[in-house]
């Protein structure tokens, strides 16, 4: 009791002394202050080495302040990362308060260390203790100062960037990780700079919208860790932190490593002299080889773009785990939450909701310009029929309209849309596309795409020589298909593959097709490969509804995928194993398929209730010129091998009833 009055009594104490000396030798002059400065340093920080040891020995997190002043971060939030552990993921930092928020609770040092602390600054006494006293002062101030949002990036300064590298890769996503693992697959010592403007480790996105919304992660847990459909369980970072390497370290570690660059943009690169130029301060690194994967931004609409804040910050764009967080938070504590955009994402968003806001009565509208979710890849019976599931799960859907009008109503938002109707909700979530993000194109004279957006590659995925592009970014040129852009998890595996393949002189031309997938509830899962365009003609074949495979029937069982292509060519290949392409074939593949002539029966093909139709399971040909130049297989997994080579024979067929077949659907 004593003690703790005691302790107590000091503590105000030495915080009053701390002040009035702060504050009175601000008159006195710098060379005071220098003294003071010197003592502290001779006197003080033998102590506060050994009071930080303690406290780092019971996990105290520290600022890792020069001046050796033992300072607990939470009091210093947004100089947590600038200051304070580098190697800590920003993603982790962030969401502690260096984004504003306010950081959860750290652990408190326990009384006997607080008395520690007393009678080691008592027993300092002196100017030593009234140094101590006044650098705390100083501390407090610096604290409140930077309590500012700020960057946190690693490293902090440029200087700690190396200037010179044979490998830059410009972004920090799944394509250029990608590229690590093939010039690594290739190259066993390169040494790999990643320069991302974001302030995480790669990370896949996918699970964002759909299996993160179902793990029973823990809030603080800023691993995102999710369950995959095999069951297992795994994180959205590709690698740990202990992973990577350090920029600054980098060229020291002869056995070569990738070493991210967080919080950086690169603002042009000089072909010229091989050399990219960051925004930050104009630094410059040289380069041998540069890959260009900076994916792209989501759109938003101008109706909200051209609205005064107070209505702009209520509605957001989808991409990072920032958004997630910030969306599962107003989905546990808002009423309404309104989707926009009838996409791939705009669709997997809406189901996970329903599924996730249910506990909270969480009410998920979901609208559109088009006719149907996911009018842009399903043919139109299809697309009306996926509309009437996710109506099914909970989800308002309202197609055929566009938003008119927004206003604030006290603290929701009022849509007035085309058709007329007023909706009131609390969030809007536009998910209308992405923009490729080719800010750095014309300042470094590299072409763009026109009408498809992305930077102009050939099929080597080259730009100019020595500078690749690959992943949303890319508009390459596929030998079979033409000129494409794809913005899809597994292109960015595949052709961020390729692209560092071919920086490491393999010089190989896009052969291999990339698939892509969505999970909508548990009903509907599908994988796509080549042109899903329903603009071409389609000819689908589907069995019996009776015939799925999946279980599932509630929204209350787990999405079903993260399939196929993950075992095809997955992703998460060690970056020394030696690599091949492999060509994964199915056995079906080795049927032989006659006759240049197209199928009779147009979808229903067969087997088809037309009073009440059930898709539970099909395949989806879309043809050009009688080919087939798209695959979607509904429901139907592990089969995308076969789609692959289907469409890279490049044949006309006859009867594609055989086809489908093949794709086993009635297994
Ligand atoms: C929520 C969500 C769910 C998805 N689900 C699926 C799915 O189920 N199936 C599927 O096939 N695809 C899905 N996708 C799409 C897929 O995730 C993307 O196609 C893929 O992430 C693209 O990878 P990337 O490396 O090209 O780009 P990104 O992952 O976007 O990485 C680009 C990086 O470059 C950085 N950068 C940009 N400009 C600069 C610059 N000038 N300097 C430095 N850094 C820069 C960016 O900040 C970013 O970190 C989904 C996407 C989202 C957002």
């Amino acid at each position: 009791m004593i003690v703790s009055k005691l302790v107590k009594l000091s503590n105000v104490n030495a915080l009053r002394l701390g002040r009035q000396i702060h504050f009175s030798s601000r008159g006195v002059g710098r060379s005071v202050c220098l003294a003071v400065r010197q003592l502290h340093d001779n006197m003080v920080k033998k102590r506060a080495l050994e009071a930080r040891s303690k406290l780092r020995a019971n996990n105290f997190p520290l600022c890792e302040d020069k001046d050796f002043i033992p300072k607990p971060v939470e009091k210093c939030p947004s100089v947590k990362k600038a200051k304070c552990d580098q190697s800590v993921n920003a993603n982790v930092l962030k969401s502690k308060g260096c984004d504003g928020e306010k950081p959860p609770e750290p652990p408190k040092p326990s009384q006997n260390d607080s008395m520690k602390w007393i009678l080691g600054a008592l027993a300092l006494g002196g100017l030593g203790g009234l140094a101590y006293l006044l650098m705390s002062g100083k501390d407090k101030e610096k604290c409140s100062e930077s309590s500012k949002p700020t960057t946190a990036r690693v490293p902090l300064l440029t200087k700690d960037i190396p200037n010179k590298v044979k490998y830059l890769l410009i972004g920090g996503g799944t394509a250029s990780f990608s590229a690590f693992r093939a010039i690594k697959s290739h190259d066993a010592r390169a040494q790999v700079l990643m320069i991302s403007n974001e302030l995480h480790v790669p990370y896949m996105r996918p699970p964002l919208s759909k299996e993160l919304w179902f793990s029973d992660q823990k809030d603080d847990d800023k691993t995102y860790r999710f369950k995959q459909w095999t069951g297992s369980e795994r994180s959205l970072f590709f690698e740990p932190e202990q992973f990577f390497e350090q920029p600054s370290t980098l060229m020291k570690n002869d056995k070569g490593g990738i070493a991210p660059v967080q919080g950086y943009t690169v603002k042009r690169i000089d072909s010229k002299n091989k050399k990219v130029i960051l925004k930050e301060d104009d630094y410059e690194i040289e380069f041998e080889k540069c890959l260009i994967a900076t994916g792209c931004t989501p759109k938003n609409l101008n109706v909200f773009e051209s609205a005064p804040s107070h209505i702009r910050n209520k509605v957001m764009i989808y991409r990072t785990p920032e958004d997630f967080e910030k969306l599962k938070t107003i989905a546990q504590t808002k009423k309404v939450v309104t989707i926009i955009g009838s996409g791939f994402l705009g669709s997997e968003l809406a189901c996970s909701l329903a599924k996730y806001g249910k506990p909270y009565n969480l009410q998920v509208q979901q609208m559109y310009h088009e006719g149907g979710n996911l009018a842009k890849i399903l043919p139109p019976y299809l697309s009306e029929w996926t509309t009437k599931k996710i109506e099914q799960y909970g989800v308002d859907v309202i197609p055929n309209i566009q938003v008119k009008e927004v206003s604030r109503d006290h603290d929701k938002l009022k849509l007035l849309l085309t058709d007329g109707r007023v909706v009131i909700t609390d969030q809007v979530v536009v998910c209308a596309g992405c923009n490729a993000n080719t800010d750095l194109a014309s300042i470094s004279g590299l072409e763009t795409d026109g009408r498809l957006g992305g930077f102009v590659v050939n099929a080597e995925l080259e730009a100019r020589s020595d500078i690749y592009a690959a992943g949303d970014a890319a508009c390459f040129y596929d030998p079979l298909l033409g000129r494409r852009r794809v913005e899809h998890h597994d292109h960015s595996v595949v052709s961020g593959r390729l692209a560092g393949e071919n920086m490491t002189g393999m010089n190989k031309p896009y052969e291999h097709q990339s698939m892509f997938w969505s999970d909508l509830g548990p009903d509907i899962g599908f994988e796509g490969i080549g042109l899903v365009d329903p603009s071409l003609e389609t000819v689908a074949v589907f069995a019996k509804p009776s015939k799925l495979q999946r279980t599932t029937s509630n929204l209350d069982d787990p999405p079903a995928h993260y399939k196929a292509e993950q075992k095809e060519h997955s992703s998460e290949e060690k970056p020394t194993e030696k690599k091949e392409e492999v060509e994964h074939k199915p056995k079906t593949e080795e049927v032989k398929y006659e006759k240049p002539e197209m199928a009779e029966h147009k979808w229903p093909a067969f087997e088809e209730d037309h009073s009440s139709p059930d898709y539970g399971k099909g395949v989806i040909f879309y043809m050009k010129d009688n080919k087939v130049v798209g695959i979607l297989l509904w429901n139907i997994f592990n089969r995308i091998g076969l789609a692959r080579t289907i469409i890279k024979q490049d044949n006309t067929y006859d009867d594609l009833n055989e086809v489908a077949k093949l794709f086993a659907i009635h297994s």
